[in-house]
């Protein structure tokens, strides 16, 4: 459980010469009662390690499919509280690491301790907090160190070398290279700087770095998975899922699978 299991799952993936493919999702689109299933339908396609968002009013790092899917998410009552009780209910089901996406804000109101004490209880691994800076850690380093959860930080294109040096250095399971200026969503192409950029970050960390932020077909998963060791894919997924286009996902995922490539 808990880092270790975020850890294993990635050198598993890197190990057969693969690149690791996170899905994001968001918790309740669809009814929280769907949430077993989306899980179980990812680890069966080939997803390393589950990003799963937490609905909140007010996500200021969000695009407008994960906003929607956010609304959708809110109108139907889910809640920190009921997407843990689901988790805990059904944790024997899947082996496949969950890591939350969750505003500071959710936490806080949650209560830091009482919140890594429910995450460690009902299976979660990890949590990704956009915004709280390294500055503030603080506020929720201790009580997740103590329920053994990775805190994923982000490295965002705009950070001074000096600053993303201390974020890969601080980062437990993977380091999120965040691959655009601006919010998540779907893009078209992208700006020839992020090969640099990753490199960069490469040659910086000893944690392993994954690009999201704008990835959304399976060649943007080639493309950007050759510069690092994979990629992290929200707004395509959210939109594929709540059209129900299975196959569009587990495209993505295949695109993914370098193994299965050089085999055929
Ligand atoms: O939607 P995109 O562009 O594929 O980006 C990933 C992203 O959705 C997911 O990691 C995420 C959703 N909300 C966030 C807020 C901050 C950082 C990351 C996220």
């Amino acid at each position: 459980m808990g880092k270790k299991r975020i850890d294993q799952a990635i050198q598993n993936v890197l190990e057969q010469g693969d690149k690791v493919f996170v899905p994001y999702i968001m918790a309740g689109d669809g009814g929280l009662e769907q949430l077993p299933d989306q899980i179980a339908f990812l680890e069966e396609h080939g997803a390393t390690v589950i990003e799963l968002g937490i609905p909140f009013s007010d996500p200021v790092a969000d695009g407008p499919t994960i906003q929607e899917a956010g609304i959708r998410a809110l109108a139907n009552g889910t809640t920190m509280a009921g997407v843990l009780d689901v988790l805990k209910k059904t944790q024997g089901k899947r082996s496949i690491p969950i890591v939350f996406m969750t505003y500071f804000n959710l936490i806080h109101a949650y209560g830091a301790g009482q919140f890594a004490a429910d995450c460690e209880a009902a299976g979660v691994d990890g949590v990704i907090i956009p915004d709280l800076p390294l500055e503030e850690e603080d506020l929720a380093v201790p009580a997740l160190s103590r329920h053994d959860l990775a805190l994923i930080r982000l490295a965002a294109p705009t950070s001074p070398r000096k600053r993303l040096k201390e974020i890969a250095k601080r980062t437990e399971g993977f380091l999120y290279a965040v691959t655009v200026k601006g919010t998540t969503g779907a893009r078209t192409e992208y700006a020839e700087e992020v090969t640099g950029y990753l490199q960069t970050l490469k040659s910086i960390s000893d944690t392993p770095v994954l690009a999201g932020f704008g990835v959304s077909t399976p060649q943007h998963v080639k493309e950007l998975g050759g510069h690092c060791d994979g990629v992290i894919v929200g707004s395509k997924i959210v939109q594929s899922l709540a059209e129900g286009n299975t196959e569009e996902v587990k495209e993505l995922i295949k695109a993914s699978k370098i193994s299965l490539v050089k085999q055929a």
